[in-house]
């Protein structure tokens, strides 16, 4: 079966700096895929190379067996994106972004009155289906951004932290729709750095680390029987925290009486005799 996402040896240097290092990154079809990774470890910028965002400074990327690059249109037809600082028609309002897409994507209008009309009440913003996207929150913005990247029904679904600033009833919503998104065939691929819901979700995990891959596969055998997070920790290095650290003046006091331990004593308040202006005198 051909691969989702497939990439041979990408590269994107910032100046002096190599952002990604040749990354090989694969996904198969049908996954609910997680890349994960450190700060800085490139997941974003692989990410943007493989949507069509980005053009790389070396290397190939492929979605479907197609060159992102050179079948661009093709490619942009069957992916969802909903990338990190995503830009959206803030003088619309949620149902307008929606249909609006859904015409940008050559959708019928009946067809798009009507997913949009089921988006948003999945991802429970119907009662801010008419409001201006500039008003909303963070967490609507994803939800709002998502249902976007779902309008068209996409073959491959790529977020970048989907999750971020979405309570918990809510993302419990996204899961669903996006499990049941994964199992009629269609693949997901979200960057996180939530490493228990990537564990929960996930059949399948790429570790980034300083611009490369250092561990691919299904999430079990990436674990290799210990959970995500040590298994995370391992292959990146753990925390950088320890006695050659630094920080030592971080929570140690000076001693004296400049320095109360106990409760906090509130000075009495002094009523003030009300201030005479000069003309009232
Ligand atoms: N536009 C840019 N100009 C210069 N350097 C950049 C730019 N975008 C990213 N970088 C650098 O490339 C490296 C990879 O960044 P990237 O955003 O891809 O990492 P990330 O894994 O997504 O990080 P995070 O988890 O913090 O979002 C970082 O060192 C970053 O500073």
């Amino acid at each position: 079966m051909t691969d989702a996402v497939r990439t041979h040896s990408l590269l994107k240097r910032y100046g002096p700096q190599v952002a990604v290092a040749g990354v090989d990154l694969v996904v198969p079809a049908g996954s609910f895929a997680g890349l994960v990774g450190p700060n800085g470890a490139g997941k974003t910028t692989t990410l943007s190379m493989v949507t069509g965002l980005l053009r790389p400074d070396g290397g190939r990327a492929e979605v479907g067996g197609l060159d992102v690059w050179r079948d661009q249109l093709q490619v942009k037809a069957c992916i969802g994106v909903l990338p990190e600082g995503l830009r959206l028609f803030e003088r619309l309002s949620g149902r307008e972004l929606l249909l609006y897409c859904g015409r940008l994507r050559g959708i019928p209008r009946a067809d798009v009155e009507r997913r949009a009309g089921e988006l948003l009440r999945v991802m429970d913003l119907e009662d801010a289906a008419g409001k201006l996207v500039v008003d909303y929150s963070t967490g609507m913005r994803k939800k709002i951004g998502l249902a976007a990247a779902l309008l068209h029904n996409p073959a491959v679904l790529f977020l970048d932290e989907p999750f971020e600033g979405v309570d918990p009833v809510s993302a419990s919503t996204l899961t669903e729709v996006l499990r049941r998104y994964t199992a009629s065939g269609s693949t997901v691929i979200f960057s996180s750095h939530v490493m228990d819901l990537v564990e929960r979700l996930c059949d399948w995990v790429s570790v980034m680390s300083g611009g490369r891959i250092v561990a691919q596969g299904p999430i079990g055998e990436v674990r290799g029987g210990h959970s995500l997070n040590e298994a995370f920790l391992r292959l990146v290095g753990g925390p950088r925290t320890g006695g050659d650290a630094g920080l030592s003046w971080l929570g140690a006091q000076p001693a004296g009486p400049a320095a109360p331990r106990g409760p906090a004593v509130q000075e009495p308040v002094v009523p003030q005799e009300p201030a005479v202006r000069q003309e009232e005198a």
